[in-house]
C-alpha cells in the first residue's frame, strides 16, 4: 500500500482533528468493533467490555496513540511499529482479518465526529494508511 504525498498530507490533516480526542475516539472505536464484530471480543477475555469500561478507554487511548506515532513516522511505518508488530504477531496472535474490522470502525468514528473532513479523497487516504498499518502489524506472522 503506497501512500503518495497527497495521502500523507490528508492523513496528517485528519490527525490534527483526532489528536485531542484519542481516549474518546479510541474507546468508541473499540466499543463499535466489539458490538459489530463480536468475534473480536475473544482477544479480550480479561477485559470489562461494558459500555463506559475504564479498560476500554485506557486501551482505546493506547491504540490511537500508537496510530498517532505511526502518523508521525508515516515515511517509515515498519520501524515505527516494529515492537507492536512483534507483540501482535508473536504474543497476541491476532488474526489479520480483525485489523480490517478495527480500521473500518475507526473510519466510522472519524466520519461521525468530523463529517466535513472525511471527503471521499481523504477517506481513501485514511483507508490506505490504516491498511498500511495493518500490513505492518501482521507482517511477522510467518
Ligand atoms: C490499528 C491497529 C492496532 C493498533 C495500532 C494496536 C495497538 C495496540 C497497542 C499500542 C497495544 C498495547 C501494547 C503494549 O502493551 O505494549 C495493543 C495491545 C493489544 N491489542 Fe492491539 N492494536 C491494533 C489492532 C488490534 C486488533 C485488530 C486486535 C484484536 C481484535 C488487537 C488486540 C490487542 C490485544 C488483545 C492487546 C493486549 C491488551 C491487554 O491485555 O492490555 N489489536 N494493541
Amino acid at each position: 500500500m503506497v501512500l503518495n504525498a497527497c495521502d500523507k498530507a490528508n492523513v496528517k490533516a485528519v490527525w490534527n482533528k483526532v489528536a485531542a480526542h484519542v481516549e474518546e475516539y479510541g474507546a468508541e472505536t473499540l466499543e463499535r468493533m466489539f458490538t459489530v464484530y463480536p468475534q473480536t471480543k475473544t482477544y479480550f477475555p480479561h477485559f470489562d467490555l461494558h459500555h463506559g469500561s475504564a479498560q476500554i478507554r485506557t486501551h482505546g487511548k493506547k491504540v490511537l496513540n500508537a496510530l498517532g506515532e505511526a502518523v508521525n513516522h508515516i515515511d517509515d511505518l515498519a520501524s515505527a511499529l516494529s515492537k507492536l508488530s512483534d507483540i501482535h504477531a508473536q504474543t497476541l496472535r491476532v488474526d489479520p482479518v480483525n485489523f480490517k474490522f478495527l480500521n473500518h470502525c475507526f473510519l466510522v468514528v472519524v466520519a461521525i465526529h468530523h463529517p466535513s473532513v472525511l471527503t471521499p479523497e481523504v477517506h481513501v487516504s485514511l483507508d490506505k494508511f490504516l491498511s498500511a498499518v495493518g500490513t505492518v502489524l501482521t507482517s511477522k506472522y510467518r
